[in-house]
């Protein structure tokens, strides 16, 4: 996750999540309620609308209602005209007619006198008939006129009659049609304003309906699934779910970067958990793959193995090969490992030649035995890196869970212990942790707290071992060796502490002391006349990198007056062959002062000849281990005899170093080796007794 964004965290991850689900939810139930409110709205609508043309209606009721009175009243002055016509009490007709005119100003009927001149004239009409009448009964007015009277009042009140009940009954039938033509009306008007306003609201809330499922389906599903997916991604889910279909271009273009998002975080992620050469898991992602196997072990009562796996001698290989060789060496372990586990172990590379792997689901610590042998087996088949083919041997160190350790750094360190004990004993095989084994690890630990005590206390020594002419007869040169007497006066071997030094940097400054060491007893040897020995000083790979060592060297050779040449220095062979292109530039810089340069251990650390040639050395020493078996092996006889030839021919000097026997010197004599050193001629000595050795030599010389 490196490059990336930092990550939001995951409370922030699970509110956004849930808003989206929430949204999801929402946004589909709170249309369908505004729908079904606006639906509700609509018909609540329609029915005021209805109400309201009710009202209209009922208005038009009530005009009808006062024409249908006004029918009725003409119908009553029609009857009360025939009353007034037939009554005989005076009283009666007379009370008749004043009806007859108060009703025929009632509004009702003169509403209709606009529409007749016979219903305008009533009230006038009502008060001719009424002085007819009363002329009639008049004492002044004779029988026959009255009867006159009576009968052209009569035939007036017909005429007037028949006209009032046409009018009546005209007025009747034009308000039954009207009210009808008007109920027919607002009926029909409702029903299209229901048919409209329904219409609508169905069209509106299918519309709806469909706006929403399209946004469901569109974005808001899509988006859900998207948040899903992001989610398991930032949870590092071993799977991940499948991408959502993008059904719109915007969405398309939304899920593609997602796409492009998780394929960057899973590789950023593959990334920090891998090793890049072999694929394996790398330190981090065993962290994490080890923490879950112990989380199931734990559960079901299991037992986990770590084996520490170290590659015997890898780095003189990769020193020598070159790293591309190396590469391809780690990869080729890598595979045979892989073929060698159960799917549900695990192995990793943390780095170098340092491999772990993990066995799962152990009943019993000998379960794991058979799968260590698999692993040493599979290191030790033949390899092929171009021309050459080799084999290699690996120290495996294997830690118990939940015996050795419980947790990662206690298993890991405890496996590293159990493998260093396999390097220890001559590497190549396994070694289960034991817990008497933290009491090397604690002398380790005691030997690099004391080495710094060790030099401030004057615990150092040199030994000089002579070096021999050819014949064996004179002493040229002595190489120091450093030796470190404690203060309990124990003895402790540079074959063991050396390497602690190298590791935890105390080489430098004992480095130093050495060299100021060695000179000052060679100036001290020279000052008694002793001037032709030279002086040979083992470099550690830190002294040889170290910018500061010319400059040292320089002023520690004008300090005693030594001559360049009178000094030699030893680098053994795997160090000048790691990285020789820079090895090459510092002998020339070393080489300017004018010391001798030899490379020490010569026949171990896979020499590339092109180098080799390239190097500014004066000798190649011999490793004893090929003098050793000069005897009984012809093959290390041979490779004496053409390391003799090939030093020889590169204009070096060769130095046999380990002589024992009177048989090795006499065969490396016949070989033509330059120098002889080994036990046979001297062991190493004290700077006295070589110094006295010296001296005797010279006066035979003068003899
Ligand atoms: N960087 C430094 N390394 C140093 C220094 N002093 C010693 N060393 C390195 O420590 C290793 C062990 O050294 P030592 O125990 O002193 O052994 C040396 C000889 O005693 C031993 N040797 C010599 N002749 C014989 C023999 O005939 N048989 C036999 N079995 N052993 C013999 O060999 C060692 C010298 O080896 P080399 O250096 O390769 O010439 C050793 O690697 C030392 O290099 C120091 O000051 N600095």
């Amino acid at each position: 996750m490196s490059a990336v964004q930092p990550a939001k965290s995951a409370g922030d991850d699970a509110a956004r999540r849930l808003s989206l689900r929430k949204l999801a939810f929402w946004v589909p139930v709170w249309s369908t309620l505004m729908l079904v409110l606006g639906v509700v709205v609509v018909v609540l609508m329609s029915d005021s609308v209805i109400r309201l043309a009710e009202s209209v209606g009922g208005r038009t009721a009530t005009r009808q209602m006062e024409a249908l009175r006004a029918v009725g009243n003409l119908e009553r002055l029609i009857a009360l005209g025939d009353h007034f016509n037939s009554e005989r009490d005076p009283a009666r007709w007379r009370e008749a007619g004043l009806t007859m005119q108060a009703l025929a100003a009632h509004p009702s009927i003169a509403s209709l006198a606009g529409r007749s001149s016979v219903v305008a004239e009533t009230f006038d009409t009502v008060a001719v008939m009424m002085a007819w009448r009363s002329r009639e009964v008049s004492p002044e007015v004779l029988p026959a006129e009255a009867e006159a009277l009576q009968r052209q009042r009569e035939v007036m009140w017909q005429s007037r009659r028949a006209a009032l009940k046409e009018v009546a009954d005209k007025e009747a039938v034009r308000v039954v049609s009207e009210h009808t033509r008007a109920a027919d009306e607002i009926a029909d008007g409702m029903r299209s304003v229901l048919m409209v306003t329904l219409g609508g609201a169905i069209i509106v809330a299918v519309s709806g309906m469909l706006l929403i499922l399209l946004v469901r389906r569109q974005v808001v599903a899509p988006l859900v699934s998207l948040s899903d997916y992001l989610h398991q991604l930032r949870k590092g889910a071993q799977t991940l779910p499948a991408l959502p279909r993008a059904r719109s271009v915007e969405m398309g273009a939304v899920v593609d970067a997602a796409g492009v998002l998780a394929a960057s975080q899973q590789a950023l992620e593959h990334a920090a958990l891998h090793d890049t050469l072999t694929g394996l898991s790398n330190r981090y992602g065993l962290e994490a793959r080890l923490e879950q196997a112990m989380a199931y072990a734990r559960r079901h009562g299991k037992r986990l193995a770590v084996m520490f796996v170290d590659l015997d001698r890898f780095k003189t290989i990769n020193d020598s090969f070159g790293h591309n060789s190396g590469d391809d060496l780690l990869r080729i372990i890598a595979d045979r490992y892989r073929a060698c586990l159960r799917d549900t172990d695990l192995v990793a590379r943390l780095g170098g030649d340092e491999f772990v792997v993990v066995m799962n689901e152990l009943d019993n610590a000998s379960d794991a035995i058979p799968v260590v042998r698999k692993l040493l087996e599979a290191t030790g088949r033949e390899m092929n890196l171009g021309q050459m083919s080799l084999r290699l041997t690996a120290s495996v160190g294997i830690a118990l869970f939940p015996d050795n350790g419980e947790d990662v750094s206690t298993l890991m360190k405890h496996a590293d212990i159990a493998m260093y004990h396999v390097k220890a004993r001559g590497r190549s095989g396994f070694q289960f942790f034991d817990a008497a084994m933290h009491a090397a690890v604690a002398e380790r630990l005691s030997v690099e707290t004391s080495l710094i005590d060790a030099l401030r206390r004057n615990e150092f020594q040199l030994h000089y071992q002579p070096q021999m002419s050819a014949d064996g007869t004179r002493v040229v040169a002595v190489e120091a060796l450093i030796r470190w007497r404690r203060a309990d006066g124990s003895m402790v071997s540079p074959a063991d502490f050396i390497p602690v030094a190298e590791e935890c940097g105390m080489i430098l400054p004992i480095g130093e002391w050495v060299l100021r060491q060695a000179l000052k007893t060679l100036h001290g040897w020279r000052c008694k006349g002793l001037r032709d020995i030279r002086m040979a000083v083992n470099l550690s790979v830190l002294q040889l990198r170290d910018v500061g060592l010319p400059a040292l060297l320089k002023r520690l050779l004008a300090e005693f007056d030594i001559p360049p040449e009178a000094l030699e220095l030893e680098v053994t062979e795997s160090m000048a062959m790691s990285d020789p292109e820079k090895t090459i530039a510092i002998l020339h810089d070393l080489r300017a002062l004018g010391v001798s340069l030899s490379i020490d251990d010569f026949g171990t650390g896979y020499s590339s000849l092109a180098y080799l040639k390239l190097f500014p050395i004066d000798r190649l020493k011999l490793d004893r281990t090929f003098v050793r078996d000069i005897e009984a092996d012809s093959a290390d006889a041979d490779i004496c005899t053409a390391t003799v030839v090939m030093a020889h021919s590169l204009k070096l000097q060769l130095v046999a170093e380990g002589v024992e026997t009177c048989a090795q010197f006499d065969f490396l004599r016949k070989l033509g080796c330059d120098l002889l050193q080994g036990y046979y001629f001297h062991r190493p000595l004290s700077a006295a007794a070589v110094e006295t050795l010296l001296l005797s030599q010279q006066a035979q010389i003068a003899a």
